[in-house]
């Protein structure tokens, strides 16, 4: 074993969450951040943040903020704010990274990185993926298989349409040990993290094959206007 993955041993198996909240969403045409509007008169993270509490084995919940952000508050103690984000996603993802090493978490332990802006995931998903995950060598993530027709576009015309059998698309959380991701995302740095868009891709460019765990469509990223009315109904109708 090497020095790096022994000097926590004890903690082989820890489960940690990193919530990247540090976005703008600029899509989303709200006047503040998206990820703090109410939905059901409470802020869109909280409702995100409420499926992980919901996950016990889940040790410590890390929210990564923009460096001014203070819109947020909580009192619950397995759960911490920090406020490193950066410039890009993947840059966010990477600084709390490095603040769960700080606090404690060792390079064996795994993280579940999931996107503040996907408010509809279910503890259920996400018990879902540990146990795919878990005794995995790479770790993966939720992903769905194409509903619909695929098409390739030329200069607003159909050009194609693409064979979708081997197509999914990508949700979160994704599933990794945290050392493991920290060098696949480092390697990327220099590149200012370009194509990085989710954690697999970044691991998939270290040359692992990450698993897809069949996720549900209800686990939208809200990023378009129209998309708040929707996540708010569907907790809606989640409501005892
Ligand atoms: N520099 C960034 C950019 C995004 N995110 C987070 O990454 C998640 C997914 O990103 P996306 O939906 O694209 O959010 P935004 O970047 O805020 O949206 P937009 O691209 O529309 O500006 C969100 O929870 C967002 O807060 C982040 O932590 N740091
Ligand atoms: C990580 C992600 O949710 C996977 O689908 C997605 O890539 C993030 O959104 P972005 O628009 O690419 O920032």
């Amino acid at each position: 074993m090497s020095a790096e993955l022994s000097d926590n041993p004890s903690s082989s198996e820890r489960l940690f969450a990193l919530l990247p909240c540090a976005g703008t969403g600029s899509r989303a045409g709200t006047a503040g951040p998206k990820q703090y509007e109410p939905l059901l008169g409470v802020p869109l993270v909280l409702h995100t943040l409420g499926a992980f509490q919901a996950v016990p084995r889940i040790e410590r919940c890390l929210v990564v903020l923009a460096p001014g952000d203070r819109f947020l508050t909580v009192d619950d103690p397995s759960i911490e704010l920090v406020h490193c984000g950066g410039t890009s996603r993947a840059e966010s993802v990477a600084n709390g990274l490095a603040a769960l090493r700080a606090g404690g978490a060792g390079p064996n332990d795994w993280v579940l990185v999931h996107d503040a802006a996907r408010c509809l995931v279910t503890p259920a998903q996400i018990d879902a993926l540990i146990d795919a995950c878990l005794g995995d060598t790479v770790g993966g993530l939720l992903a769905l298989k194409l509903p619909d027709t695929l098409k390739a576009e030329t200069g607003g015309r159909v050009a194609a349409t693409v064979d979708r059998g081997d197509k999914w698309l990508a949700q979160t959380p994704q599933m990794f040990r945290i050392g493991a991701l920290q060098a696949a995302l480092a390697a990327r740095a220099a590149s200012g993290y370009d194509g990085i868009t989710d954690e697999a891709s970044a691991m998939e460019l270290a040359g692992a094959a990450p698993r897809l765990v069949p996720g549900s469509a209800q686990n939208v990223k809200v990023t378009y206007p129209e998309d708040f009315a929707l996540a708010e109904a569907v907790l809606k109708s989640r409501q005892p």
